[in-house]
Order: C-alpha cells, then sequence, then structure tokens
C-alpha cells in the first residue's frame, strides 16, 4: 500500500490565474463526455445500492450460519456465502455504506480544514500565510500510512477515528490547490474594483474569489475521494480497521485472501466493487476537468489599442477655489518595503486639492507616481506599499490609518474610483447586472428588485442603449467602451461625491475615448463631482480639467489652473511635455480656447 496523498495531485490549472469558473452547461457537457458519463452512472449506482441497502437485501450482513460456509449462489444469496455463512451480496452492499462513509469522512475534514485556510491564506496573507504554510508543509512530511498505523495502535480498532486523521493529512491537498488559485485571483484588477466598490472582504471571497476555485475544487474532490477510499480500504485489508463484524469491502478483501484457494469468488466481489468504484471516481475527476477547465472559452477579452491624444482648449475656475477640499493631500510619502528591509519612497511631499465641482488632472510620465497617489486616496494600495508620512483627508476626514471598515464606508458613500482596464476590472463569471446590483445592494441594503431598477438606470444615465440587454450580458459579451461605462455607473452607484478616475480611457479607441469622456464630463456637470483624473494625456487634461498638478519622480513639480500650465509652463517637465505631445503631431491648441467651452 504505498498511495500517496493527493497533495501532489494537482490539476493543470491550479496555478494559473484565469482557471474559468463552473459555467452554465458544464452538466450538459460532463453527460456528453462518454468516460464522464459511465463514471458517473457507476458511482451512482454504488451510491445508490448502499443507501438501499436494506431494502436490497434479504439477510443481514453479520448473520452467520457456519454450516452454510462457502455456500454457492442461491435464491436469497445471489453471490453466495462468505467462509462465516454470511450473505456476500448483503455484505457487499452494507459494506459499501461504510467503506464509501470513511472515505466521505476524510474528504469532508480535508475540505474543511483545507479550503477555508487556503482561501484566508491566499487573500489575506500575512501571518495566517505564513504560519499555515509551516502547519501544511509538516503535514506534508509525513507519511500517511505510518501515521496511521500509529494512531491505530494508540486509539485502537475505530476506522472513523482513523479516517478524520486521514482527512487532516490530506487537507495540504485542498489548501495548496485554493491558496495558489487566490493567491494569483487576489491581484485581480476585478477583485481590487469590487473592494474599492466598498464589498466586505468575506464577500468578495464568496463572490469573486470562491468561483474561481469551484472548478479546481470539484476535481480535486473525486481525486481526494479515490484515494481516501483506498486507504480506508488499505487498513481494513491488513487487518487494523475496525475490530468488529463491521463489513467493508477491505475486510472482505481480506477474507477473500485468506481463502483464496477454496473459493476465489470472496476475492472477486470486494475486488470488482472497490475496483469499479476507485476507477469511477479517477475517471469522473478526468472528465470534470476536461469539462471545468475548458480554456478555449476564456471569455476574458482584454483592450490595448492606446489612441493618440486630442489636445483642445484649457478649462477655466469658476471659483471652485473657494469651496473646502473633497480631497486633501498633505505631504504625501508612500514607500514599499525592499525584501532587505530598507523602505524605498516612490511618492515624495505630494500637495493636492480636490474640490466639489473641480476637475483636477494628474499627469506625468510612467512611473511619476500618479497611480500611488492615487491609490493612496483610495486606500488601496498594493500589499508592501504605505502612507510613509503627511495627511489625506477625504471629505474632512482623516483617513490615513483607517480601519478597513471606515474605508468601505467612506467607500461606498463618499469616494468613488474608475479604473483603467475596463475588461479586465469586471469579474468574467458574473454578468455586468449582478456586478452592479451587488455593490448597491451592500451600499444602500435596498432589496434585489430595487437595486436592479437602479441599476438600469445607472445604465442609461451612461447613455447605454439598451440597458436591458447590457444588464444580462457577460463582460465579454460587450465591447471596451461600453464595459467603460458600466464601470462608471457602478462608480455613480453609491452617489459619491468625489470621483478617482485612473487613466479611464487609455484602453480605449480614439472615437471611443471621446464618448466615455464625454459620458464623464457630463456626470461631473449634473452631480457636482469632484475628480482627480490619473492621465498620461494632456488633450485629456486639457479637455477636461480645471487644474493640473505635474508629477515627476513622485514628486509634483508644478501645478495650477490648466490654462496657465499648459500655455505658460514654468517647469523645464512641463515644456518637454508638452514637447512631447507636440512631436506626436497633435495640436497644442491649448491657449485657443476649448472647443467645447460654452457646453461646460
Ligand atoms: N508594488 C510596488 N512595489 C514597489 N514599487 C512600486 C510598486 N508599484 C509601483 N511602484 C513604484 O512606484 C513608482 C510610481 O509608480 P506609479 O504606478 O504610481 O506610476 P504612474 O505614474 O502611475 O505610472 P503609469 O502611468 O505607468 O501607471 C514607480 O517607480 C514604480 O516602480
Amino acid at each position: 500500500m504505498t498511495e500517496s496523498l493527493p497533495a501532489l495531485t494537482e490539476p493543470a490549472g491550479a496555478a494559473a490565474p484565469h482557471v474559468p469558473a463552473v459555467r452554465r452547461g458544464a452538466f450538459r457537457r460532463l453527460v456528453r463526455n462518454p468516460l464522464g458519463l459511465v463514471a458517473a452512472v457507476v458511482l451512482l449506482v454504488v451510491v445508490v445500492g448502499a443507501a438501499a441497502a436494506p431494502w436490497l437485501t434479504t439477510h443481514a450482513p453479520d448473520a452467520a450460519d457456519l454450516r452454510s460456509a462457502f455456500g454457492p449462489s442461491a435464491p436469497g444469496h445471489p453471490l453466495g456465502l462468505d467462509s462465516a455463512g454470511r450473505d456476500i451480496w448483503s455484505r457487499l452492499l452494507f459494506g459499501a455504506r461504510n467503506t464509501l462513509g470513511g472515505a466521505l469522512l476524510a474528504l469532508a475534514v480535508a475540505m474543511v480544514l483545507g479550503i477555508p485556510a487556503g482561501l484566508v491564506a491566499g487573500y489575506a496573507g500575512r501571518w495566517f500565510d505564513a504560519v499555515s504554510g509551516w502547519v501544511v508543509n509538516l503535514l506534508m512530511a509525513l507519511p500517511a500510512m505510518i501515521v496511521l498505523l500509529a494512531a491505530r495502535a494508540i486509539i485502537g480498532p475505530t476506522v472513523w477515528a482513523l479516517m478524520i486523521i486521514l482527512g487532516v493529512l490530506a487537507a495540504p491537498s485542498f489548501f495548496r490547490l485554493v491558496r495558489g488559485i487566490v493567491v494569483n485571483v487576489r491581484h485581480e484588477l476585478y477583485v481590487d474594483s469590487a473592494r474599492v466598490s466598498g464589498l466586505p472582504p468575506w464577500r468578495i471571497i464568496g463572490r469573486h474569489v470562491l468561483v474561481v476555485v469551484r472548478a479546481p475544487i470539484i476535481i480535486q474532490i473525486s481525486l481526494v475521494a479515490g484515494v481516501a477510499l483506498g486507504l480506508q480500504a488499505g487498513l481494513e485489508f491488513i487487518g487494523v480497521g475496525s475490530s468488529s463484524d463491521l463489513p467493508t469491502w477491505g475486510g472482505m478483501l481480506n477474507e477473500g485472501f485468506q481463502f483464496v484457494q477454496r473459493d476465489r469468488t470472496l476475492l472477486l466481489w470486494p475486488g470488482l466493487a472497490l475496483g469499479l468504484t476507485s476507477a469511477a471516481l479517477v475517471l469522473l475527476g478526468a472528465a470534470l476537468r476536461d469539462v471545468l477547465e475548458d480554456r478555449g472559452t476564456d471569455p476574458v477579452v482584454r483592450r490595448r489599442d492606446r489612441a493618440a491624444q486630442r489636445a483642445v482648449a484649457p478649462a477655466v475656475l469658476d471659483g471652485k477655489a473657494e469651496r473646502s477640499p473633497l480631497l486633501s493631500i498633505r505631504s504625501l510619502a508612500v514607500s514599499y518595503a525592499l525584501p532587505d528591509g530598507s523602505q524605498r519612497e516612490v511618492v515624495h511631499e505630494v500637495d493636492l486639492d480636490v474640490r466639489p465641482g473641480e476637475v483636477v488632472g494628474l499627469v506625468g510620465e510612467s512611473g511619476s507616481g500618479k497611480t500611488q497617489t492615487a491609490f493612496s486616496a483610495l486606500g488601496i494600495l498594493p500589499s508592501g506599499g504605505r502612507v510613509s508620512r503627511g495627511s489625506i483627508q477625504v471629505d474632512g476626514q482623516e483617513v490615513v490609518g483607517l480601519s478597513a471598515a471606515s474605508w468601505r464606508q467612506l467607500r461606498s458613500h463618499v469616494v468613488s474610483y474608475v479604473p483603467q482596464e475596463p475588461m479586465s476590472n469586471l469579474d468574467p463569471s458574473f454578468t455586468v447586472g449582478s456586478q452592479l446590483v451587488e455593490p448597491i445592494r451592500a451600499a444602500t441594503g435596498a432589496s434585489r428588485a430595487q437595486a436592479r431598477e437602479r441599476a438600469l438606470g445607472l445604465l442609461r444615465s451612461v447613455e447605454i442603449e439598451d440597458p436591458e440587454r447590457t444588464f444580462r450580458a457577460y463582460p465579454h459579451e460587450i465591447s471596451g467602451g461600453m464595459a467603460q461605462r458600466v464601470l462608471l455607473a457602478g462608480a455613480m452607484a453609491c452617489n459619491p461625491r468625489l470621483l478617482i478616475a485612473d487613466e479611464p480611457t487609455t484602453a480605449l479607441d480614439v472615437t471611443v475615448q471621446a464618448e466615455v469622456l464625454e459620458v464623464l464630463r457630463r456626470l461631473q456637470q449634473e452631480r457636482g463631482l469632484g475628480v482627480l483624473l490619473v492621465t498620461h494625456s494632456l488633450g485629456v487634461v486639457a479637455d477636461l480639467c480645471d487644474t493640473v498638478a505635474v508629477m515627476q519622480d513622485g514628486r509634483i513639480v508644478e501645478s495650477g489652473p490648466v490654462d496657465q500650465v499648459l500655455t505658460a509652463p514654468r517647469e523645464e517637465y512641463t515644456r518637454r511635455l508638452l514637447a512631447a505631445v507636440l512631436d506626436e503631431g497633435q495640436p497644442p491648441t491649448v491657449a485657443a480656447g476649448r472647443a467645447d467651452e460654452g457646453e461646460r
């Protein structure tokens, strides 16, 4: 008996970031797979046989009659009698209950311990990940059979207790599988989006993370069940399982082995039952893998069609500077911990204000610190990053060091976020509608029907022509521009007063960019939103912003009203940025007045 625990048998897709979720029609596809169908039928027959054992047999499994030992098949004894004159058919069916029950117990323990621990370790990381990783390594280093034999010597002949121990030893297989996938998924933009939309961690795990690990877990269940079945039968076979007359397939095999010269059928029936059930589990696992990990249908469509920018006239400041800021950043520094224990400061001494109704552009070359500044104001710096100095006030409230619960409150009532890559920020496993409804319900406590109405209204407000259809669509069924409108609608769901948009149109083509910017401009004006707009594009700044701050190497090197900064820049760096726009052949018509000034 050299079976290893199934930690070594993780499905191929275990570490991949985009393991597709269980999709509609998976059952139908499984049934169309001949091997999967046969395996499922065999398992169903075994389970039904075990459950209906009292009705399918005429003799108790332990009713012995030594005078009839090794009797042939006869009416009432379809498979004959064993060495103690007990009915083999009855022992086979009741044995299925104990054998499958033991395997199920081990499986349940392994799942209950491994899956939640893997989810938490993968999602939250930190000390829990370190400690659980250490425990898992320890468990995996233990040889299962030796541990079970030692446990049997200590606790006596109780197969159920041994199955619980087996479950503990098998838990690392689920832990490693789930943790590996969650670590990849937690950095997905749609998980960030869910965080920013105010969903608490348990809801994000339940909705966006669990759905991704569902398919590999189903596959792993069949593998672990097969191993647990084999180990359980092995213990019974070598006579260290249950001590009583409890019928089990392993115990029947043991008896058949002893009397193999006298009656070979004693070995045949339990061997057949065990072999067929184990094979069915393995085949079902393989069929499920084919069905659930069908990568050809991965619906994530990523658009990275960077487009040219359009430079038009600058904005005016119409007294907005008078109002107290919605976002006020003072002397902000952001640092990352390096592996050697030192800190790397990536944002230095940033001061920035966004007032109600004001659109503030944050521009600068790649890596200049725009996103880190915006993420600090949203409380979503990646792990390892922290605000190391300074103050950030959102709507008058200091948010540096704010608790996760208070952040959720702020994000679901005051500040919203529009991300850069619309497709990556929508979970491919859910319809657009459900991704809008969930945050609305979390933020407002509305009923499902009310949230649906509100979501449809929001889709209308971002000028989506057929809101009902878009509501029902999956992300891969809509275009990039439409996806960005959906995210804009989602950002408006909590009636925010401050919107932070991180390059909201960069991933879109030029015509769609203009349309989405137009929607953003209208929403901003209608709702009097304060907007912090992170962008590479001076054209977008000229088109939309009232003030602009120019970042270089983590510092703001110049800021002021858009017309002043773009027409009479004080800093050499700003001049170079403007010259770069010129080099790209785009008209620097920032001084000429905005074409659509009248509209604003
Ligand atoms: N997770 C991280 N760990 C360490 N350093 C990071 C991390 N994320 C960003 N940085 C560093 O912070 C600096 C600023 O990055 P940031 O993403 O804010 O730039 P950006 O101006 O938004 O650029 P882009 O326009 O390309 O997104 C960069 O030097 C980058 O290397």
